[in-house]
């Protein structure tokens, strides 16, 4: 199983740094924007350094020739995981993933944001599929255009197992331990649903972050989730 992803939702690199020494081993992160918008790509480069895997979350969404030439950029950087959004289309989904060519760093589509309900999406969209519809016809597109998996919710995990085969990553936030609020997140399960329902990766944010222990909340959450910690 793979380890929680903990988001490090944090404003500064001293921050993180006070994070990051509460654990002893190597850990999954995701640098998400409002890190990366603060302290840019030697941050990531230090975290990287200190032996932790990274899932740069930037959600890159915009014309195919502008996302390849980002995803060129943020390549050099050699982190585990990047994401864009599905939404983008086909065609920028396959200018992201060329734009990767020649490195590791798997690449996965959001599908609908994990704060998003499925009368959110009618109103704010004018999408009146099921939200598990548009979920779906997204990681088949993004399937389509050759990518790794997509960021979804636990309560869409299993059809997209079914529909795009095991190996196809859904990587799941919105995960709340029974006792944590739901905060902005809609659409939510605990770490041993995600196991049952067929996560890939958890991302697990604040739950964490913001706990007055979290490196055992960190051990907790991952007992869970049956996860190595
Ligand atoms: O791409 C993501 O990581 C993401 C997609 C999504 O649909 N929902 C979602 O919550 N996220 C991210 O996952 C993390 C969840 O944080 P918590 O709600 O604090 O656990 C945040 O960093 C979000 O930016």
């Amino acid at each position: 199983m793979n380890k929680p992803i903990i988001a490090l939702d944090f404003a500064s690199k001293n921050q993180v740094e006070e994070f990051l020494a509460q654990f002893s081993e190597p850990l999954f992160v995701k640098v998400g924007m409002e890190l990366y918008f603060q302290e840019g790509p030697e941050l990531v480069r230090s975290i990287k350094a200190q032996g932790h895997d990274i899932f740069l979350d930037l959600k890159l969404h915009d014309i195919p020739n502008t996302v390849e030439s980002a995803m060129r950029g943020l390549a050099k950087l050699d982190v585990d995981m990047v994401n864009v959004h599905a939404a983008g289309g086909l065609e920028m989904m396959k200018a992201a993933k060329r734009g990767l060519s020649g490195s590791n760093t798997k690449l996965i589509a959001v599908t609908q944001l994990t704060s998003t309900s499925e009368e959110d999406m009618h109103e704010d969209q004018l999408v009146y599929v099921s939200l598990e519809e548009s979920v779906l016809h997204y990681a088949k597109r993004a399937m389509q255009a050759g990518l790794d998996g997509v960021v979804c919710s636990v309560l869409e995990a299993g059809p997209i197992g079914e529909a795009c085969g095991q190996d196809f990553l859904r990587v799941t936030p919105g995960i709340r331990p029974a006792a944590v609020s739901v905060d902005d997140q809609k659409r939510v399960a605990t770490p041993a649903e995600a196991q049952a329902k067929g996560s890939s990766h958890i991302v697990v944010g604040r739950a964490i972050t913001k706990s007055e222990n979290p490196s055992e909340s960190y051990a907790q959450i991952a007992a869970e989730w049956g996860g190595q910690s």
